[in-house]
């Protein structure tokens, strides 16, 4: 039996005048299952999870969440019934606690009140390893605690699709584990994930599909070996092979 898509999207094209950044786009991903998302700079990763949260209306196609057509749904809306996104440069309120960015996240992006607030606040710095610097203030954290603390943000909202866009940009080889074994834990716990990353060998080690896009197009996707095997994806990254070695 196979597991009902949380997220389905099914031939999604948007363009900006002339620069195509989806095309026909067409994956899902269910529940406790995470898909990787890499290709070359400028190929619409970002620009797709933008769509898919709502932060930009698509031209054509249709997005559909938990069964429900979400296509003209706003972005608030979509935060509200479960779609969280963290993003590529992460702008925490520097001279705020860590406790209380995330509480921001609860209350603004999340729609929630009162203790119920602090609750989803505190699960999240809990789930991110961060529950013991919640008192601290977050301009002073390091990068891989910033890095925790944009997925913690995102977290607050109590999603159950995660939408990451290249969290893991800037860690050195001894801080990616740790990040890592973050993402692979909300997997675990049964939320969706879309991870684009340039950390190719992080993706690997976490998800469970692999796409490449490249000028909007899905270039391959399918199982992680498999697509980075591909030669169409070899090739489109021939401008930066570096950034394809595991
Ligand atoms: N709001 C916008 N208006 C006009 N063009 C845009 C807009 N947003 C993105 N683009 C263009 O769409 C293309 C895809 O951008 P996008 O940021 O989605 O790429 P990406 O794959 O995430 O790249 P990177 O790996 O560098 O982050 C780029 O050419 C970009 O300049």
């Amino acid at each position: 039996m196979t597991t009902p898509a949380l997220l389905s999207v099914s031939g999604l094209s948007k363009r900006f005048g002339r620069v195509v950044t989806a095309s026909d786009v067409t994956f899902e991903v269910p529940a406790g299952r995470a898909l990787g998302i890499v290709g070359p700079n400028g190929a619409g990763k970002s620009t797709l999870l933008n769509l898919i949260n709502g932060t930009l209306p698509s031209d054509s196609g249709t997005i559909a969440f938990d069964g429900a057509d979400v296509t003209r749904v706003g972005a608030a809306r979509r935060s509200e019934i479960g779609i969280g996104r963290s993003y590529q440069i992460p702008r925490p309120f520097g001279g705020m606690t860590v406790f209380e960015n995330v509480l921001v996240g609860a209350r603004f992006a999340g729609g929630a009140r009162g203790s119920a607030a602090h609750e989803q606040a505190y699960d999240a710095l809990v789930r991110t390893g961060l529950a013991h610097l919640a008192g601290t203030r977050a301009g002073s954290l390091r990068l891989l605690d910033r890095k925790r603390l944009e997925l913690a943000r995102a977290l607050a909202t109590s999603p159950r699709l995660i939408l990451l866009d290249e969290i893991a940009g800037g860690l050195t080889e001894r801080e990616l584990p740790a990040l890592v074994d973050v993402i692979a834990g909300l997997r675990d716990d049964g939320l969706a994930v879309v991870w684009i990353e340039h950390i190719v060998h992080a993706l690997m080690a976490v998800v469970d599909e692999l796409m490449c896009i490249a000028a909007g197009e899905v270039v391959a996707i399918g199982d992680p070996a498999d697509v980075m095997a591909d030669p169409r994806v070899f090739e489109v990254y021939l401008g930066s092979p570096a950034e394809v070695v595991p």
